[in-house]
Parts: structure tokens; sequence; C-alpha cells
């Protein structure tokens, strides 16, 4: 039956299903200003609200005048602390266990923090208005350093001063949160110490932020008459939104809807529940007026949700023939003012414990200290799970210190030390199942392609070069090979609050035989719409160009757990394709019946149901779906629906081979990429157009972190780059020319096979830009440079190695 005739080809072709570089259906509105964005929301007597802000980092509130604010024309209402206090919201939960002001509550703990809410009946009386509510301040003495909080007797939390323990464990300190651990912390400090070589460096990933092109912001309407709240907002998470909402609020959830319209980037920057949400939301009941919270720029890169901020320091031993017998990493993590993580609750160093990257390393020990200090609070993943870029670029810049402990080359190193393929299903030293992969294969496909070698000796002939003073740049060869890990649950050890990491698909088929399909995630401009289509087309044998996806209205979407963390094919793909075999086995039997065989006598086939041996007879899912509403069938019940709720059994580890060559100019600390080579393997491939759109999408954002993008503060907390005048945000013109490339090593326990992929290219693209900065440098003494590589912070490198003459 699976002959590839003219006629099953042509079958096959019109579904557009998996595998197929369907053009994105969300395209023609994007491109054409017909999106449907929050700020597009407008509702009739809508007002705006809009913060006061701290300029302090820490300093105590005295005293908030607002007379002058609310004298204003316009100006309905002022909100602070007090006003929230009587219904206990001055406060809230973070999604990491801890809790956080809404609105000052006795002092500020960062620069923008949230201080007063006001609303008016304009946005720009509103923008007015926060000018004029006077606010005094006492001056407290910052602290920035998260190894100096960790010292310090300013006490940043005094609400929990005196509390050892937290959500996480013991607190050790005033400022401390958590140490969390994992893996055997006696076994490898032996080996490491009795080890024939060993690496040690501290390896900085530098605060960065997610900075989508669309800033956070919502939309709250209260309907007083029928007790119903809506809320439309940029939500990655709209049912956990629902759910925190009701909880919070005591309004019971059936009478909360959560929209989230078209969102303009995501990039895990809104995930969380930030101040504005719980403000409008308020404004909105005591006003009975809808209310519009958008946050500007600088807002948004000040106040919400940070990344990264790691300090991780690190030990490796090898054998003296390179292999290597353990890893040692000890972190200290800057959480900002409130552990405001976005993290599955067990974990609050995220899934960083899969440091030991794609290594066979049989021991290894992981320590993270997350601690509080006068910056803004936040965590989450900006394109790489749970701080698996932090735990890639550690594992990817040791390996690359190894080497030259070593003496050996890197890749070499990288090929010996390689989990094997007979090895998988993989149990790493840090406790995961790791589900499948080929490295092996990855790799030296990888390095054929640039032609390594090739490489290396053009690198050393320009070396020469430099070193007659023919030329002032540096030919660096950037490495990077990283398994990924996405697509949390399971529930049982992954879960947000207590929320189970599960999520869901809905399908319903119409009677002439086209769909809608709904899920629990929420595409941020990943091409949702397309992609699902195509996983159905393939399942249930009608053409994606009819099946309508939807996401994001929780009055109509199924329950689950949003879109972050690359989970949504993982997860809720995982979801889409077994509805999609429910919807398959319901008309099998609908065909049977109408074919007058019995049901193991029929077999699906592209589009339709055909009798076994007798292909000429069938069924097509068009006249299935007519015959399942209108045709009455003994012990069938009308209508084609169905339903998933999935949990995955493990989660899916996507990897990939990447390799920048760049040149370094050591006069100008200019860097200018040569080449990138991005080879992902995500398993089965639903779309290859989107995986590219994906991968260069990310590659993007991990060469602006590596090369200039960050969050920096000055002695006094104040934020130095919340414009993006000063903070990196790569144009066409900036951003190098990609070459991608693919292997494809199927998810077993996956339904369709598929691992996400949404996440790689910035977990694997860090490494390989940083490491070809290290490497042009190398050959002059370079082993360890901080990230961001801008011009500046390069020049001086070169600078102190002497390169100056
Ligand atoms: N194998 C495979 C895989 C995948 N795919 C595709 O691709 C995409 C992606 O996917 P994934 O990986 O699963 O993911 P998701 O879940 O969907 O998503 C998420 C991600 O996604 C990414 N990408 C993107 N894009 C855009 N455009 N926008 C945005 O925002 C964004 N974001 C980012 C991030 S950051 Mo986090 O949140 O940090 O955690 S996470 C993330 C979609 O469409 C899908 O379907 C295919 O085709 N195949
Ligand atoms: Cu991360």
């Amino acid at each position: 039956m699976n002959d590839l005739t003219p006629d099953r080809e042509d079958r096959v072709a019109k579904l557009k299903g998996m595998g197929c570089s369907r053009k994105r259906v969300e395209d023609a509105r994007f491109t054409q200003g017909k999106g449907n964005y929050v700020d597009d929301i407008k509702m009739p007597g809508m007002l705006h609200g809009d913060f006061v802000r701290s300029p302090y980092a820490h300093a105590r509130v005295v005293s908030i005048d607002a007379s002058a604010a609310l004298a204003l024309d316009g100006v309905v209402a002022v909100l602070t602390a007090k006003d929230l206090e009587p219904i206990g919201l001055h406060w809230m939960p973070t999604l990491a266990g801890d809790k956080q002001m809404v609105l000052a509550d006795g002092k500020v703990l960062f620069q923008g923090q949230e201080v007063a809410y006001v609303v008016a009946r304009d946005r720009y009386v509103a923008a007015d208005a926060v000018e004029l509510v006077e606010v005094e301040y006492e001056e407290l003495e910052v602290i920035v350093d998260p190894f100096k909080a960790l010292q310090s007797d300013v006490v940043l939390r005094e609400d929990i001063a005196g509390e050892t323990s937290g959500a996480h464990g013991e607190r050790r300190h005033p400022n401390h949160i958590f140490l969390w651990e994992e893996g055997d912390k006696t076994a490898t400090e032996q080996v490491i110490d009795s080890a024939d070589v060993v690496a040690e460096e501290m390896i900085y990933y530098h605060r960065t932020h997610p900075c989508p092109l669309e800033t956070c912001g919502c939309v709250a309407s209260m309907d007083k008459v029928n007790g119903k709240l809506t809320l439309y907002g940029t939500f990655q998470a709209p049912h956990v939104v629902r759910t925190v909402a009701s909880l919070l609020s005591g309004i019971e959830e059936h009478n909360i809807r959560v929209v989230s319209p078209d969102i303009g980037g995501g990039f895990g920057n809104k995930v969380g529940v930030y101040p504005g949400y719980v403000c409008s939301i308020v404004a909105s009941i005591v006003t009975g007026k809808p209310v519009k919270w958008v946050e500007d720029r600088m807002e948004n890169l000040m106040a919400t949700a940070f990344a990264r901020d790691y300090w991780m320091k690190g030990r490796i031993s090898a054998t003296k023939h390179g292999k290597i017998t353990a890893l040692e990493a000890k972190v200290t993590a800057d959480h900002g003012a409130f552990d405001a993580c976005a993290d599955p609750t067990k974990f609050p160093a995220g899934f960083f414990h899969i440091c030991t990257g794609s290594y066979d390393i049989p021991v290894a020990y992981v320590g993270v200290d997350g601690v509080y200090t006068n910056k803004a609070p936040g965590g989450v993943a900006y394109r790489c799970s749970f701080r698996v870029t932090e735990a890639a670029y550690f594992i990817e810049r040791m390996i690359e210190v190894l080497a030259i402990e070593l003496g050996m080359d890197a890749a070499e190193l990288r090929r010996i030390n390689f989990i094997r393929e007979d090895q998988f299903p993989y149990q790493s030293a840090l406790g995961w199942e790791y589900d499948s992969g080929d490295y092996h294969t990855a790799w030296d496909k990888a390095l054929a392609a640039v032609d390594y070698n090739g490489l290396r000796r053009k690198q050393a002939t320009q070396l020469e070069a430099f070193k007659r003073g023919e030329t002032r740049k540096l030919m660096g060869i950037g490495l990077s090979f990283f398994t990924e890990i996405v697509g949390a649950g399971p529930v049982k050890n992954c879960d947000i609050l207590g929320m189970g990491m599960f999520d869901s698909c809905e399908i319903r088929i119409h009677p002439t035989g086209s769909a809608i399909a709904r899920l629990g995630t929420i595409s941020q401009g990943q091409g949702h719409a397309t992609t699902f289509a195509q996983i159905l087309a393939s399942e249930i044998g009608i053409p994606a160009d009819s099946i309508t996806i939807e996401e994001g209205d929780t009055d109509t979407a199924p329950y689950g757990l949003g879109t972050y963390g690359s989970r949504s094919t993982p997860v809720a793909g995982a979801a889409t394709a077994l509805a999609g075999r429910k919807i398959r086995a319901k008309a099998q039997m609908i065909a049977a019946y109408l074919l007058e065989v019995h049901d193991n006598d029929v077999e699906f086939d592209v589009d339709r149901f055909v009798v076994k041996g007798a292909p000429e007879r069938f069924k097509t899912m068009t006249e299935i779906a007519y015959a399942a509403y209108h045709q009455a069938i003994p012990g069938v019940e009308p209508g084609l629906k169905a339903v998933s709720y999935y949990d995955p059994p493990n989660m899916t580890y996507p990897f990939g081979a990447y390799i920048c060559v760049m040149d370094v100019d050591v006069d100008t600390g200019e860097a200018h990429v040569r080449q990138v080579y991005a080879l992902d393997d995500c398993g089965t491939r639903i779309n290859p157009m989107v995986i590219e759109g994906q991968v260069h999408g990310g590659l993007t954002e991990a060469y602006a972190i590596a090369m200039a993008q960050e969050i920096a503060y000055d002695d006094l907390g104040n934020c130095k780059t919340a414009t993006l005048m000063d903070f990196f945000w790569p144009t066409a013109w900036e951003t190098p020319h990609y070459t991608t490339d693919h292997t494809e090593t199927p998810s077993p326990h996956h339904p369709i096979g598929a691992k996400g992929v949404g996440e790689s290219p910035n977990v694997g693209g860090v490494p390989a830009f940083s490491n070809a900065v290290h490497d042009a440098l190398r050959p002059f003494g370079l082993r360890q440079l901080h990230m961001p590589h801008d011009h500046w912070r390069i020049w001086k490198a070169a600078n102190d190695l002497g390169l100056h003459g």
C-alpha cells in the first residue's frame, strides 16, 4: 500500500504535512499590519496605567505625596502599597517560591522598581501625572556584587531577614537565597585532586535581557455586572496566569478569561507575573473600567525579567590522553532583589545540571548559591530552556581550557569524550537520562563541511603573517557542541508552583472535512499555526490548509502550561499527534461501517481509509467526517472530536555542532565573523523552513549576547544599558551570514520523534562565538575573557597581552 504512485505522491503533497517547508500562514497578517497585539486592543471607556519608579537601587521610601498628581485633569487614581495592603496584594508570590513587592512597601530594592501606579483617562496624562507624584527617599548602601552580598552586613530583604530557610532550603546569610546541589561532591573532589591533568577557571555569563520587540503589557477588564474578569496580555502561559489570578483575587476561575493575542516575541520575558498585571486588575476592579498598561522600552530593560548573571567556577580533570574523569561547578547566581526565576519548582537553578554537556563524564558535582543583590529580579530562560545556555557555555569553555592544559586539539578532545551512540539512553552523572543522540556523526559532518583541517592551516598561515607584521588581524575558530534539554514535564518532577507541566490539544473536525485544533501553548512568533497543522495533516489526512490552529484564549483552549523552554513541540506537539490518532481510530470505525467490512480490514493511507488488498475501495477523510455527523452509525456517537492531555515520560535532548570563524583586529578590537556553520539535530523535523528561521533568529541572539549585549550596573546600582542606544540589538547590518545543516535522530519516546529546536541556536551559538574570540588570541596566552566580547573588551584583552607593542 505504500508505493509512491503519482496519485499517492500527489495526495501526500496536498496535505503539506510533516517534513514540508510550508510557508507560514500567520505571515500574511504580520507583514500587512493586520496582527492584533495587546496595544491594538481598545475598549470603550478604557483607562491607562503608568508607574512611578524608583531612581534608586536601594532606599527607604519615607513618604509618597500624590496630591498634585491627583489634581491633574484626567487622573483617576494613584495606587500605592497602602492601597493594596488591605486586600493582601502589596506583595505577590513569584514563580520561584519567593515573594515580590507589587508596589514599594517601605523600601525599594532596585532601580526602576514600581513605587506607585497612576491611572488616567489617557496614556499621556498618566505619564504627566507620574512626574507629579512626590516621593521622598532615604538612600541606603547599594550592593550589586553577589560575592560582596554574602559578606555584607547590609540586609537587603528585611522582610525575611530572620528566616534561616526559604523555598529551596537553608539560607546561610540574610542575602543568601539557597544552595542547590546535585551529584557526588566527595567522589568528584577525590578524582580531581588526584588527576593527571586539571583545568580550573572562573567563567562569568553576564547579565542580559530577552528584550522582545514588543514590550510587556495587558488590558484588564472587570465586568462587575456579570462578575467576569477578562485579562488580555502578552502572556507566554495564559492558563497559569488565570490560575494565579484566581488564587490571588479570589475570583472563581470560570469567571476569569485570559487571552494572549498576537505576541511580538517572548523569549522568556513574558513567562512571569509582573506588578503591572496586578495593578491593572486592581485598578479595573476599583474603577469598573478596562485598564491598559503597556511598558516602554526602558521599563522593559530595567524592570522586567533579566537572564543569566551566573558566576561559574569550574574544575575539570582528565587523563594525560585527554579522557575526562570529573567535572565540578560551583556557581554564584545573582538573582537580584527577589527570587523571581522562572524554573520548575524543584530546580531553583533550572536544568543547569545538564552541564556535563555531550560528554561521558563519570562523576560530577554542581553547587549553586542563589544570592540577593540590588538589581532587577527575573532569571528567565531567554531562549535556553532553564539555565541551559549557562550550562552549555560553561562546559564548552571548560573543554577549551582543558584542551590548552592538555596541549590537544579541542575538536579531537570533544570527539574522544562524546557519549557514544550505543550508550543511549544515557544516564548522566548529574541525573539526566538523555533520550537519543549520535554526536560523532554530527561532529564529523560539521568538521568536514567547514574543512576543519584546512581552516587550522589557514589560521596558522595568518598567525605567521601577523608575527611578521603583515596583518593586524588574527583568525579564530570557535567550536561548540551542545546538548539541549527541552520539553518539561514530566509532571512527576516538573511543576511551576505545583502546576504540573503537561500540555494539551483538542481537535474538532467539521462535517465538510476541515478542522480546528486548540492547544495549551501560545505562539509568540514561532509559527505554531503553521506547524501544528502539519502534524495533524500527516496524522489525520486533512490538508494543513484546511486546519485552523488556535491558542491563547483560556475560555476555549484546553488547559496547558504554555510556550517557553522549547516545550511546545515536545509536549503539545505530542498531545496533538495523539489527539489526531484518536480521531483516526474513530474514523477507522466509521470507514469500516461505510465500506461494510470489519474495522481491522481497513487501513489508513494518507488521506483515506482503504480496504486492505482492495485499494479501489476507500472512504476519504472528508467523506468520513460528513458521515460522522450526519449519518446514523450503530454503536457510534455522532461527531468527530478528540482531546489529549500529554504528560511526557522524559524530556527531549536536541543537540548540534556549531562552528564560527572570526577575524579579530587587535588594534580596533573589532571581531568580524567570516563564517557560521550550524548543524542541528532536533529529531523528526516538522517544517524545515521554520526550523531554519528559528536557527537564524537564535544565532542572531547568541551573536548579540556573546559580542556586546548586556545589562550593566554601576556601583550605585544604576542600570547603564536601559535603552537601545546602549543595549546591543543586532540589525541586518551586524548580523552574520549563516549556513545551516542537520542530522535527524528521532526521540524514541515522542509520538512523532520530534525534539524542540527554538532554543538550540542560542545554547550552542554563544559558546561558538565566544570560543572564536578566545581561539584568535589564544596563541598569545589568552585563557578566559569574560563576555560580552565588545570592541573595547577585545582591545583591552589584546593590550593586556602586550599586542600593542
Ligand atoms: N522538530 C521540530 C521542532 C520544532 N519545530 C518548529 O519550530 C518552532 C519552535 O518549536 P519549539 O522548539 O518546540 O519551541 P516552542 O515551544 O514552540 O517555542 C518556544 C521557543 O521559541 C523560540 N523561538 C522564537 N521565535 C520567535 N519568532 N519568537 C519568539 O519569542 C521565540 N522564542 C524562542 C524561545 S525563548 Mo524561552 O521563552 O526563553 O524559554 S523557549 C522559546 C515551532 O514552530 C515548531 O513547530 C519543527 O518544525 N520541528
Ligand atoms: Cu538560561
